[in-house]
């Protein structure tokens, strides 16, 4: 029998009907009561919080963290229920500061409550804990019969099912019927079990548009510590009317840290391409290579929360964890 954890966060699968719309409500109890006993599994719950994921915050991945490093030994393997909108944020964190896992950290959720007819909850939590039970370590994301890495999930759809995609990088399983087909599985683990869970939450994501404004720095560098600067295409800034040059590098200068990332999801940056991304390059800014953006706001808080060295946190930011980053950037 495996030893399984389901530490429960909330989200909708938890939800119920209330006067103000859905809110999660049923614990972890009774989430499990919409299941009978397995004879391969022996499921141990525990409720954590019960938020909307959008309530979640950077000190809620860490109390998830903790959770996992305080019965790490105890179980076999672990499911996280989780709210579907901050999802792949919290798997993207729980990548960054559970290293050398040797277990299953499974996150999963539902697009519909438990207790409604048309539910996808029973399906995603009984194949998140049937992943659980393999021997793989890592933490992945389990919804709609597809296995994502952690760092490379990204809520695509508000409704459907299908709502997570891997973006930049094959799905590593599908599960059908009970049964896990790996389409590439990653190799194990040779670094200890180690969890760092010093965070930063002082980043700010800057969605570039014609007409941003270069004044909007002069607001950013009073109250956060790193700016991802979504860009667009291949990557670059402007640099004629509202130019934005002079302000990055004066928020450089003062010790603030930047990455200029894309809008686009999948295929990554490449800053060198074109003269507006050559231009903001030589400020040695960081590179967000095919990170998609959940995965850079978690990991460029673990970097803030470890260094505030600019050179140090571009090169934490720059290296590849848990297949994060694909091999042409890393
Ligand atoms: N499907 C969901 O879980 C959405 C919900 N608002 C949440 O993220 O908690």
């Amino acid at each position: 029998m495996k030893k399984i954890l389901l530490l429960a966060t909330g989200g909708t699968i938890a939800a119920i009907k209330g006067e103000q719309g859905l809110v999660p409500s049923l614990s972890a109890s009774e989430l499990l009561q919409f299941f009978e006993n397995s004879s391969t599994m022996d499921v141990t719950y525990k409720i954590l919080m019960n938020k909307d994921s959008t309530n979640m915050q950077p000190e809620h991945w860490v109390q998830i963290a903790e959770a996992i490093k305080e019965h790490y030994e105890e179980f076999e393997g672990f499911v996280i229920t989780h709210g579907t909108d901050t999802l792949s944020f919290t798997s993207a964190a729980l990548s960054y500061m559970l290293q050398g896992l040797r277990k299953p950290v499974v996150l999963t959720g539902s697009q519909v409550p438990i207790s409604f007819k048309k539910t996808d909850a029973i399906k995603n939590l009984s194949e998140s804990l049937v992943f659980a039970c393999e021997d793989i370590g890592g933490v992945f994301v389990v919804f709609d019969g597809r296995v994502i890495m952690g760092t490379r999930a990204v809520k695509m759809r508000t409704k459907s099912y299908d709502a997570f995609e891997s973006i930049n990088l094959p799905y590593v399983a599908a599960i059908k019927e009970s049964k896990v087909s790996y389409h590439w599985k990653p190799g194990v683990n040779k670094q200890d079990f180690t969890v760092d869970t010093r965070l930063c939450p002082d980043v700010f994501v800057l969605k570039l548009h014609p007409g941003t404004k270069p004044e909007i720095f002069d607001a950013l560098k009073k109250v956060y510590r790193g700016i991802v600067i979504e860009s667009y295409g291949n990557g670059g800034i402007p640099f004629e009317e509202r130019n934005l040059l002079p302000k990055i590098k004066e928020v450089l200068d003062e010790g603030i840290a930047v990455l200029v990332s894309t809008q686009c999801l999948e295929e990554g940056e490449d800053l060198y391409l074109y003269e507006v991304g050559r231009k903001v390059a030589q400020y040695d800014v960081i590179l967000s290579g095919d990170m998609n953006k959940d995965a850079i706001v978690a990991k460029f808080m673990w970097a803030l929360g470890k260094t505030s060295n600019l050179k140090e946190v571009k090169e934490i930011v720059e290296t590849p964890v848990a297949r994060d980053l694909s091999a042409r950037w890393g």
